[in-house]
């Protein structure tokens, strides 16, 4: 019987001894962790790629000056629009840098230009500085819209670059060839150019390159601001001002006033899309806008804003003096005689 009340008293004093003992050793000691294994974690691991979108690349490690963010390298000029789209100028970015991002990609950029009539005899000087200075080292397809494809120079191009030409009818009248642009370059797209390039700049013929045109104009949708206007209010920008036109911009309204534009493919597809209608719009009723297809690319813009602006020095006008904010003309008209070029 004694035998019995010991052994109950140390199975119930191990009762009580043994929990505390674990308690002491889990609650005080080192904390040891199982070994725990995310049920799949190649999901995050994974580098997605979405459709139509280039692979991301990280910057290469390069030395180049430290941004700092006590010092605007322009402090003469607007470099960020209200909506936070940048505005490049020369001296905003590093080139060498954009390089080393934009080059992996193997990024192919188009660019349409329209020689009908006379304006053939642009092409030639057109293509030559464009080989040297536009988007060079990338591979390029330039698109030449021409009624008469015999009158196109043979120009030496850079591997990697080529040029269509794209047969198209000549309509009788100078407005009418500029503003049918939307529609034409719209179709084009559909047809080819949305399987042949990754971005597309739409510009006139009547233009030489002068100093490099890169990688820093690139964006959804770009917009060069018209070396006329960027300096006048509002007010005094050669909107369309009829509230009659699709194109109507009220005189207190408006950010720039913009000449070239530009953009992922996709982007000027929906662009040129939108101001085609806009132009048929005005047309059912009778009515031409101030500045043609100029005036309905004025208004798009208005409401769906660019993500990107290039400064006047992408669309310069030779017939003004070089003002000091421009430090480089990178592309310009050549002077040319309206009367005797345009039927
Ligand atoms: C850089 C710029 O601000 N350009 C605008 C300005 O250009 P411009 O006054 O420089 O007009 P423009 O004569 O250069 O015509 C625009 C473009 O259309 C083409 N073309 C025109 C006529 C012709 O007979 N054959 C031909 O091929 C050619 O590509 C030319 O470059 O005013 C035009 C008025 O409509 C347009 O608004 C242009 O976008
Ligand atoms: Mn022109």
């Amino acid at each position: 019987m004694t035998c019995w009340k010991v052994v109950k008293s140390v199975l119930v004093l191990c009762l009580i001894l043994i929990p505390i003992f674990v308690w002491m050793i889990v609650w005080n000691g080192p904390v040891h962790y199982l070994p725990y294994y995310l049920p799949c974690p190649e999901i995050f691991s994974m580098k997605l790629q979405y459709a139509e979108e280039k692979p991301v690349q990280l910057f290469p490690e390069l030395f180049y000056p430290q941004p700092r963010s006590l010092d605007q390298k322009r402090r003469d000029v607007l470099t960020l629009t209200p909506w936070l789209a940048p505005i490049v100028w020369e001296g905003t970015f590093n080139s060498e840098l954009l390089d080393s991002a934009y080059k992996p990609l193997n990024l192919t950029i188009g660019v349409t230009a329209f020689a009908i009539g006379k304006y053939t005899m642009y092409v030639g000087r057109f293509m030559e500085s464009a080989e040297k200075l536009f988007m060079k080292g990338y591979r390029v397809n330039y698109y030449i819209f021409t009624n008469n494809p015999q009158a196109i120079p043979k120009v030496q191009l850079q591997p990697g670059r080529s040029l269509r030409i794209v047969p198209i009818k000549k309509y009788s009248h100078w407005q009418e060839i500029s503003m049918r642009r939307m529609e034409a370059i719209n179709r084009h797209i559909a047809e080819v150019s949305h399987q042949e390039v990754n971005y597309l700049f739409c510009l006139d013929i009547d233009m030489v390159f002068h100093y490099p045109w890169g990688v820093e104009t690139l964006g959804e949708m770009v917009a060069a601001i018209h070396p006329g206007y960027y300096k006048v209010p509002r007010s005094q920008f050669p909107y369309e001002r009829r509230s009659s036109s699709a194109a109507f911009i009220p005189d207190n309204q408006g950010d720039f006033y913009y000449a070239v534009f530009g953009g992922l493919v996709k982007q000027v597809y929906e662009f040129t899309r939108a101001c085609h209608m806009t132009i048929l719009a005005d047309k059912a009723n009778g009515i031409m806008a101030a500045w043609q297809e100029e005036s309905h690319l004025n208004r798009h813009f208005f409401s769906h804003k660019p993500s990107k602006l290039l400064s006047p020095e992408y669309v310069w006008d030779d017939t003004k003096p070089k003002p000091p904010e421009v430090r480089l003309i990178r592309f310009s008209t050549v002077n040319k005689d309206y009367r005797e070029i345009r039927d």
